[in-house]
């Protein structure tokens, strides 16, 4: 993956969400972490375009994401509540239902959810309802709507929150076994102890970018 923010921020009237931030993102796997309201949504927003900078540019993979909608292809979305992005009732339909909006024939649109239930190891899920899974499985079920439209780069946003032990191991082995790129918001310092590269946002500003080390340091200083 490629994402180049040129000069690119967001104002909302006279509040700055985030300043202008010049930055180019290529590791595999990379954490975002910060206060509450510092900027990590809206920093990962702008990579998917759901957020237009009101100023300067975000390039994901060569193509502008204000004006290029095929940059939003390239990227899949992990919200904070993933029953919210779950559309319909039925785990199977629902990873079904993104394949459709992409024209795919029936055919290839049953390869692909085998495909990816299969890949997680998530068969048993297909058949269960949305609203009865437990967060964890949640995660899975959004994690295999979202990758079966082949995203090139995967943003979670606070992934484990509200997920007990166990599941944050599976969230955490999960994310470690994707080949897509990765990148995490989260207020688990765990989560992301081992990640070469971590951006600390704080109040509307890059305050650090570096290893998880150095980052969650000067993380725990900003907090105090
Ligand atoms: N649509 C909006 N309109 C006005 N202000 C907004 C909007 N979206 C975000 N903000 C403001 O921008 C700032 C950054 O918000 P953002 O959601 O990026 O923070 P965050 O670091 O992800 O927070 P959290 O950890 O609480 O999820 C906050 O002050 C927030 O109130």
């Amino acid at each position: 993956m490629n994402i180049r923010f040129e000069s690119a921020g967001v104002s909302y009237g006279s509040r700055t969400a985030l300043q202008p931030l010049t930055l180019e993102l290529n590791e595999q796997r990379i954490a975002i972490i910060g206060l509450n309201g510092s900027g990590k949504t809206t920093f990962a927003r702008l990579i998917n375009g759901l957020t237009k900078p009101t100023s300067g540019r975000v390039i994901v993979n060569g193509r502008d994401t204000s004006d290029d909608k095929a940059a939003r292809g390239d990227v899949g979305f992990i919200f904070q509540s993933p029953q919210n992005q779950i559309i319909l009732p039925v785990v199977r339909d629902d990873i079904a239902f993104g394949l459709k909006s992409r024209g795919l024939s029936k055919a290839k649109i049953e390869a692909k959810v085998a495909e990816v239930l299969d890949r997680f190891n998530a068969g048993h899920l297909a058949e269960r309802r949305a609203h009865e899974l437990s967060g964890g499985e949640l995660q899975m079920a959004a994690l295999c709507s979202v990758l079966a439209t082949g995203p090139d780069i995967l943003i979670l946003d606070e992934p484990t929150n509200q997920l007990d032990l166990r599941n944050r191991g599976l969230v955490k082995g999960l994310i470690e076994s994707l080949h897509e790129s990765a990148i995490v918001i989260t207020h688990d310092l765990e989560l992301i102890a081992d990640y070469p590269r971590v951006l600390v946002f704080h109040e509307g500003q890059l305050a650090a970018d570096a290893p998880a080390a150095e980052a969650i340091a000067r993380y725990r200083e900003l907090a105090a």
